[in-house]
C-alpha cells in the first residue's frame, strides 16, 4: 500500500519525522494553494492540515485513498465529519497539544479585562492618568461559568484553581465530570450565578450563533465574558449591545465571528469593537504558542502511530 502523507500547513518538523520513522512517505508542502492540493491529493493516503481550508467533499470526492486527516490543533470544524465518517475516512486531531495555551490565553484575557490592563495602557500613552476610571476586580470570590468541559474547559479551569473562584460547569455531551477543578452544573445554573462566562465549545450547527440576545438576556449578573473557541458561535452585534447595556462588564475575545483582514473591515460591529475600552482582540492565537506549536505536532505523532490503516 502507498503510504504517502501530504502535509499543507505549517507542522513543527516532529510530525514529519515520526511519520518518515514509521514508513510513511511525507510531502511537507506548507505553501501549497487548495487548487494544487485537489490536483494531488489522489495520491495521499493521509493530509495534515491546521486551519487553511476545508476539507469537504470538494477535496475527499478527488482522495480515492484518502484514509485520515491529521488536524494540527483542536477544532475539526474546517473538516466535514459526516462524509468523512460515511467515507471511513479517519479524523485525528491535537488538543493535548494546546490545551496549556488556550487555558493561560483565557486567563491572560480575563484578568486584562478585569484589570482594564489595555484601555489604561492606551491612555497613558495618550497623556490621560485616570485611576478611578481604571479601578479594576478581583477574581477572588467570583464565580466563573465554563460552557464545554473537554480539554479546553479543563484547561481553564485547572489553571483557575489558584484564584480562589467558584467554578462551574455545563458540557451538553457530558455528565458526571465533577472533578477539583469545576462543579458540574446545569445552563441554567451557570446562568443564574455566573460573573464570568468562558466559551470551550466546538463550533457546530447548534452551537452557531449559540451567544445571543436572547441567551445573553437570561443571564442575572454583568459578566465579562471569554471567547477563545470560535467566532461564529457569538453573535457579535449582541454582545456589543449588552457591553452598552452594562450586561456585559467586559469581552475578550481571541476569536471574532469573521476573522482576518481585510473581511474584519466589511462587519458593521467592527467599529464598535475598536472604539470600546470594554473590549481586548487578539488575532485567534489562543492555541498558537512557540510550546504548542510543538506538543501539536509531537501528539499528532503520537496518534498517527496508533491509527488502524
Ligand atoms: O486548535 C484549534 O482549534 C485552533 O483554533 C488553532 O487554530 P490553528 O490551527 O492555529 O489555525
Amino acid at each position: 500500500m502507498n503510504k504517502k502523507i501530504l502535509i499543507i500547513d505549517d507542522l513543527h518538523p516532529t510530525f514529519k519525522e515520526k511519520a518518515i520513522a514509521l514508513g510513511f512517505e511525507v510531502d511537507d508542502l506548507p505553501l501549497i494553494t487548495r487548487a494544487e492540493t485537489l490536483a494531488v491529493i489522489k495520491d495521499y493516503i493521509g493530509i495534515a492540515v491546521r486551519t487553511k481550508f476545508r476539507i469537504n467533499k470538494e477535496l475527499f470526492d478527488l482522495a480515492p485513498n484518502l484514509k485520515f486527516v491529521a488536524r494540527a490543533g483542536a477544532g475539526l470544524d474546517n473538516i466535514d465529519e459526516t462524509i468523512a465518517a460515511e467515507r471511513n475516512i479517519q479524523l485525528i486531531n491535537a488538543p493535548e497539544g494546546n490545551r496549556d495555551a488556550v487555558g493561560e490565553h483565557a486567563i491572560g484575557l480575563l484578568l486584562s479585562l478585569m484589570n482594564n490592563f489595555r484601555k489604561a495602557d492606551s491612555e497613558i500613552r495618550n497623556g490621560i492618568w485616570d485611576r478611578e476610571a481604571n479601578r479594576g476586580y478581583e477574581l477572588k470570590g467570583k464565580t466563573v461559568g465554563i460552557i464545554g468541559y473537554g480539554f479546553m474547559g479543563q484547561s481553564f479551569a485547572k489553571k483557575l484553581s489558584g484564584f480562589d473562584v467558584n467554578v462551574l460547569a455545563y458540557d451538553k455531551y457530558k455528565t458526571g465530570f465533577s472533578d477539583a477543578y469545576a462543579r458540574e452544573v446545569s445552563m441554567e445554573e451557570i446562568v443564574k450565578h455566573s460573573d464570568v462566562l468562558s466559551l470551550h465549545i466546538p463550533l457546530t450547527k447548534e452551537t452557531k450563533q449559540m451567544v445571543n440576545e436572547e441567551y445573553l438576556y437570561h443571564f442575572k449578573k454583568p459578566i465579562f465574558f471569554i471567547n477563545s473557541a470560535r467566532g461564529e458561535i457569538v453573535n457579535t452585534s449582541a454582545v456589543i449591545n449588552k457591553i452598552k447595556e452594562g450586561k456585559i462588564l467586559g469581552a475578550g475575545l481571541d476569536v471574532l465571528e469573521t476573522e482576518k483582514f481585510p473581511a474584519l473591515n466589511e462587519q458593521s460591529w467592527f467599529d464598535d469593537l475598536k472604539k470600546s475600552g470594554k473590549v481586548i482582540l487578539t488575532p485567534h492565537v489562543g492555541g498558537w504558542t512557540f510550546d504548542s506549536y510543538r506538543k501539536i505536532s509531537e501528539v499528532l505523532a503520537q496518534k498517527l502511530e496508533e491509527i488502524k490503516l
